[in-house]
């Protein structure tokens, strides 16, 4: 096995895992790493638990990394201040906007329109519209990334020349029309959350008021032409009509109250990164275990210092706001979070993806399970696919269980010529995992509650003992030398069962996988969506009688067929799983095995052995016990509960 040196990985990053305990890459390691420094799309099938994270994220940093170094050190030329005019780029085909960016014609029959290079987010800032030709126009402010249909286009506000005011598609009647000759000053204020407009130097009141998922978010200036023609001042000459009190021009807001969205114009400029990697995980406790990974990768980098954040949905709107501000005002270097969240940003246009070069999936067969392919497949279509010089955008897939159709359908599409290690072939599981089998007899509609973040840290940090969970925490989830896994009744699909076990026997430490499985066929609950009121219809909650029969006779149940699912697991493993009969011992002590089983990557195999050996006797008695009085207090609630309700 190559050591961490060989792999290419930059002295502090080795540094870093050392620090961590880590003596040698592990396999997936040693093969990923200088594949994806190599520049490749890397598609990487290795078991559960093998240190894949370590994988794609270590090279990711590093080129993170040198990316941002390359940047800083061209920083002179970047940080000119972006003048505030009409953006070169960011307006429809047809609108022509003058070489100074303070002027714009349309010819067109149809509405045209343009957007400034500076927005505000903070403050009162106005800027100053002249019709030089003419009579319809429309004036007003927008968000970044929206359309220029003013007040037709999600967050954007207009008022147009025939004197109405546009908002949400709706048009009413405001202020006066004006036309050839009139000035028209617009007018943002961020202290009332609030717009209006002058004309000719005459208040014409509020027209209407920022809505408040928009606090924080730069609203720009914009113009919509059929047929006219227009002069803007943002303040950089004397405004034609003096300001309301508070209020300045734009050009003369500073860093702290305003962005600029002409990356073409501003060289680069923007006070805020824009991220190099976006790392997917298919759901939040995995982003949030990414994003702790990758911080702890990035301890002893040199500056400039790397912005990991995370962005997943359920922070609540305060939460929201600070993700949006941390967005804005100092950026992000490495996205990580789950697709839909991601992809809300980048529709909103509080994530840039313009400098993306890495697109890194990890549990992408369970992404694209979820339904999220079509997700991914936009915020692919949205990244920029090659850079200077000479580099492109890299695509990275990971996961236990790469083998599938859906997976090489997504793969044809987002992937060019990928380099694919399959260090084990399909699906395996690592050696470390012993597997068992209790057969148990049939139970009654026995359901596992799913536990959320809180549960989650208090078993990381051993306040509580059990975890209780359903496929949420199948796969993933990086629990510390976590001994024991009881598969309460069998996943309907193996490959589910590969990553369930795949919670015990990481990084080499023993693990015991227990399954229990019923001798006979079960009648369990199933929604029939045929026949349910709702998708959330939960018939265990009413028991109808009707709902318990079959569902081909029109009922919520089906019959459970765990030996099976067994087989289906058996034929995948590519070997049999031990039965034990509830009574009997559930493990056997291994011989020689020690209750401190210190393998690890680096130094398995020095004692001799290569197979770990598993948790001692005594430990899985004491757990058979537990897993005994879980089942008890769960049918002593449930006959509470069933009396609560009769
Ligand atoms: N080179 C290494 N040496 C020692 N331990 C390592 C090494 N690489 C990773 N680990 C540890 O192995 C454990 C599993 O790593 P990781 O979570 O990356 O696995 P995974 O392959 O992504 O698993 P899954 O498929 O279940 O998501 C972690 O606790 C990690 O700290």
């Amino acid at each position: 096995m190559a050591a961490f040196g060989e792999t290419g990985l930059m002295p502090e990053l080795i540094s870093a895992v050392v620090d961590l305990g880590w003596k040698m890459p592990t396999p997936i390691q040693t093969e990923a790493v200088p594949l994806v420094l190599g520049g490749g799309d890397v598609m990487a099938a290795a078991e559960t638990g093998s240190g894949k994270t370590g994988a794609f994220a270590l090279p990711v940093i590093q080129i993170v990394h040198e990316t941002l170094t390359k940047q800083q050190e061209a920083q002179p030329v970047q940080q000119q201040r972006t003048p505030c005019v009409l953006s070169q780029q960011d307006h429809d085909p047809e609108l022509v906007v003058a070489a100074d960016g303070l002027a714009a014609l349309s010819h067109q029959p149809c509405w045209t329109g343009g957007r400034a290079t500076v927005g505000a987010f903070t403050g009162k800032f106005a800027y100053e519209v002249h019709m030089t030709s003419g009579d319809l126009c429309r004036v007003g402010w927008a968000a970044k990334n929206t359309k220029l249909e003013l007040g037709v286009a999600p967050r954007s506000f207009g008022y147009g020349s025939t004197g109405m005011k546009v908002v949400a598609k709706k048009y009413e009647a405001y202020g006066q029309a004006y036309g050839k000759g009139d000035v028209i000053t617009c007018l943002l204020d961020w202290e009332a959350a609030a717009i209006s407009y002058a004309r000719n130097g005459e208040a014409l009141g509020v027209a209407c008021a920022i809505p408040q998922k928009l606090q924080g978010e730069p609203l720009y200036p914009c113009i919509l032409l059929k047929g006219s023609e227009v002069a803007v001042n943002f303040g950089g000459a004397p405004f034609a009509h003096p300001l309301p009190d508070g209020f300045v021009g734009l050009a003369d807001g500073t860093p702290m109250q305003t962005a600029s969205s002409d990356t073409a114009i501003s060289n680069g400029h923007t006070s805020a990164r824009q991220p190099t990697a976006i790392i997917l995980e298919p759901a939040r406790e995995l982003a949030e275990q990414t994003v702790a990974c990758l911080r702890s990768f990035v301890a002893h980098l040199p500056a400039p210092q790397l912005r990991i954040e995370l962005f997943v949905g359920g922070l609540g709107t305060a939460g929201a706001r600070r993700q949006a501000a941390a967005l804005r005002e100092e950026g992000v270097d490495i996205a990580v979070g789950t697709p839909g969240h991601i992809m809300d940003l980048v529709e909103n246009g509080k994530l840039d993806v313009q400098s993306v070069h890495f697109l890194v999936l990890d549990e992408a067969d369970r992404m694209l399970q979820a339904g999220d392919s079509r997700t991914v497949l936009k915020l692919y279509q949205r990244l920029p696919k090659a850079f200077p010089p000479g580099t492109r955008l890299q695509v990275l897939l990971f996961s236990a269980t790469l083998h599938t159709p859906q997976v090489a359908e997504f793969a044809d599409k987002v992937c060019q010529k990928p380099m694919w290690i399959d260090l084990k072939g399909r699906d395996v599981v690592p050696e470390a995992v012993q597997h068992c089998v209790v057969t148990v007899d049939p139970r009654s509609d026995l359901q596992a509650g799913p536990e959320r973040q809180a549960s989650l840290q208090a078993f990381r940090g051993g306040k509580v003992r059990f975890l209780i969970c359903t496929d949420v925490a199948a796969r993933g989830l990086d629990i510390h030398e976590l001994p024991f896994l009881v598969n309460m009744t069998l996943p309907d699909n193996a490959a589910t069962y590969i990553h369930r076990v795949g919670r015990v026997g990481r990084a080499d430490k023993p693990g015991v996988a227990i399954s229990l499985v019923a001798a006979a066929p079960e009648k369990v609950w199933f929604l029939n969506l045929k026949t349910a009121p709702s998708r959330k219809y939960k018939p265990w909650t009413l028991q109808l009688p009707e709902d318990r029969r079959l569902q081909q006779e029109g009922g919520h149940a089906v019959w459970l067929t765990e030996q099976d699912l067994l087989q289906e697991v058996e034929d995948k493993l590519g070997h049999a799983i031990r039965r034990r009969s509830v009574a009997a011992p559930l493990l056997p002590r291994a011989p020689g095995a020690s209750e401190q089983n210190e393998l690890a990557y680096g130094n398995k195999g020095q004692d001799g052995s290569d197979k770990p050996a598993p948790p001692s006797m005594a430990v899985a008695e004491h757990l058979a016990q537990l897993e005994a009085q879980i089942q008890r207090s769960y049918f002593a609630l449930k006959r509470k509960w069933s009396r609560c309700a009769g």
